[in-house]
């Protein structure tokens, strides 16, 4: 495990890098593992750039993730091969993103549940999905299945924002029987996404269910990221249920927030979002991002940044606190952060696909090395109390902002590769701020 972003101060990380002045006493450490667990739909993205009236001839929403038949998928898929539009196929999925960025940047392990074509051609999708996904996915509960996996038309127009086309093929076939029980009971996290409660008559939803009862059954923290708005704005209730009854962290973008809540400011979103859930992480494109969550009373910390204005005055009064869940609090107070886009966003956006899912997956990191360090070092003064996170809120800003400034410099929803051990000296003025 990784360190979860940057620190100037000193820190006990890893955790077999003993005190030397007791190094005699202590036995050798040799860590304990954890692992996170997530549920997606398995999806290529066939990305290509589009002109809005492409968007309106095949029927589909700007901004939205349709499904679309056979037929729908076979004529969309002409047109843009016909047009040589197509500019770059790999490997997506909400979900199936975050737990490769998580991978890629806590160099750990996260088991992804979902299908896999059972025949795999070189070249096919299928293989295309394998040879894009880090090593440090663990890809061996994947159900085999007979057909396809999906497709997602990933369509840009020129405004920057992306539309998508879903060609579902088999992704929807996981079934409750091909989640481990095991495997979800001892991860620090389960990460789902709203779109796996879209599946109709497939058993993909009902696996999402079984696979939040274990976590409950473990007090596993169950992540939801929303996905998109037109989901969310179909029954905003009835996913307020849903998170009530089974989300502890909340991720989603200023849209959703607004879908759900009925409140276009983020900051107000994530205040009424707090009565659903302990944790919120809502991104909001070029005004940044924001978390926002409880801590006790008792544990609270003041912020050394100036104070913020905003639709709740000095908000951000609080933000160096850790992350608690509410039922651990004796006295819950909510705290909020905010931050500006890591030195203004790159020079160049070509698009966004998946900035979002790059900030998930840095607090996904901070809460598996809370997790991890807690295992490992549980007389630990960090936890004193039952944290959700190894840092605060303004932390977890930092590095979920951090991260998805790498996503939009590398012009894909994948990382590459983790963040650099050193930041060059503009960008390390950034982490001391
Ligand atoms: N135009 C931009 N300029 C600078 N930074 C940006 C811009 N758009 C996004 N970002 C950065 O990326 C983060 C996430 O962006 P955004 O809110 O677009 O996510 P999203 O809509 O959830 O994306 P996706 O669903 O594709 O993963 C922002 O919080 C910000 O740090
Ligand atoms: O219905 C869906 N299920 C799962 N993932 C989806 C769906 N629609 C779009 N994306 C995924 O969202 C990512 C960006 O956040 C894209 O990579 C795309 O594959």
């Amino acid at each position: 495990m990784k360190f979860p972003g940057q620190r100037k101060s000193k820190h006990y990380f890893p955790v077999e890098s003993r005190d030397p002045l007791t190094n005699e006493l202590n036995p050798i450490i040799q860590p304990k593992g954890v692992h996170v667990t997530g549920i997606d739909q398995t999806l290529v993205d066939i990305e290509a750039h589009v002109d809005e009236a492409f968007i309106a001839r095949h029927q589909l929403v700007k901004g939205n993730s349709m499904l679309i038949d056979d037929e729908a998928a076979h004529r969309l898929y002409q047109e843009l091969c016909d047009g040589r539009l197509i500019n770059e196929e790999h490997a997506g999925g909400t979900i199936g993103n975050t737990l490769h960025n998580y991978a890629t940047l806590a160099d750990d392990r996260a088991v992804m549940f979902g299908v896999m074509s059972r025949n795999i051609q070189i070249g096919s999708y299928a293989y295309r999905y394998l040879c894009n996904t880090s090593s440090r996915v663990d890809l061996n509960y994947l159900q085999p299945v007979d057909g396809p996996i999906g497709r997602c038309f990933t369509l840009i127009t020129e405004c920057g924002e992306r539309t998508f086309a879903i060609s579902k093929g088999s992704m929807d076939k996981l079934t409750p029987a091909n989640i481990d029980e095991n495997v979800v009971k001892s991860a620090s996290a389960l990460v789902l996404t709203a779109y796996l409660m879209r599946a109709g008559d497939d058993p993909i939803s009902e696996a999402a269910m079984t696979a939040i009862r274990y976590a409950h059954e473990a007090q596993v923290p169950v992540v939801l990221t929303l996905g998109t708005r037109f989901l969310i704005e179909q029954d905003p209730e009835w996913w307020q249920t849903f998170i009530r009854d089974h989300v502890t962290v909340l991720a989603m973008n200023e849209e959703e927030a607004q879908a759900l809540t009925g409140e276009s400011d983020p900051l107000l979103a994530c205040d009424k979002a707090l009565e659903l859930c302990d944790l919120i992480l809502c991104t909001a494109g070029s005004k940044g991002l924001y978390t926002a969550g409880w801590t006790d009373d008792e544990f609270k910390r003041e912020t050394a940044h100036p104070l913020l204005p905003g639709a709740i005055g000095e908000f951000n009064r609080y933000e160096f606190s850790r992350p608690i869940s509410k039922a651990e609090c004796d006295q819950p107070l909510k705290v909020f952060s905010h931050i500006a886009p890591f030195m203004g966003g790159p020079e160049k956006i070509s698009n966004t696909n998946g900035a979002g899912d790059g900030a998930l997956a840095a607090l996904l990191h901070d809460m598996a090395a809370n997790a991890y360090h807690k295992l490992n070092l549980p007389n630990s003064s960090k936890h004193r109390y039952s944290g959700l996170c190894y840092s605060s809120f303004a932390q977890l800003c930092k590095y979920a902002n951090r991260v998805s400034y790498e996503v939009l410099a590398q012009y894909s929803p994948r990382l590459s590769r983790g963040l650099p051990e050193r930041e060059d000296s503009l960008e390390e003025a950034y982490w001391e701020r």
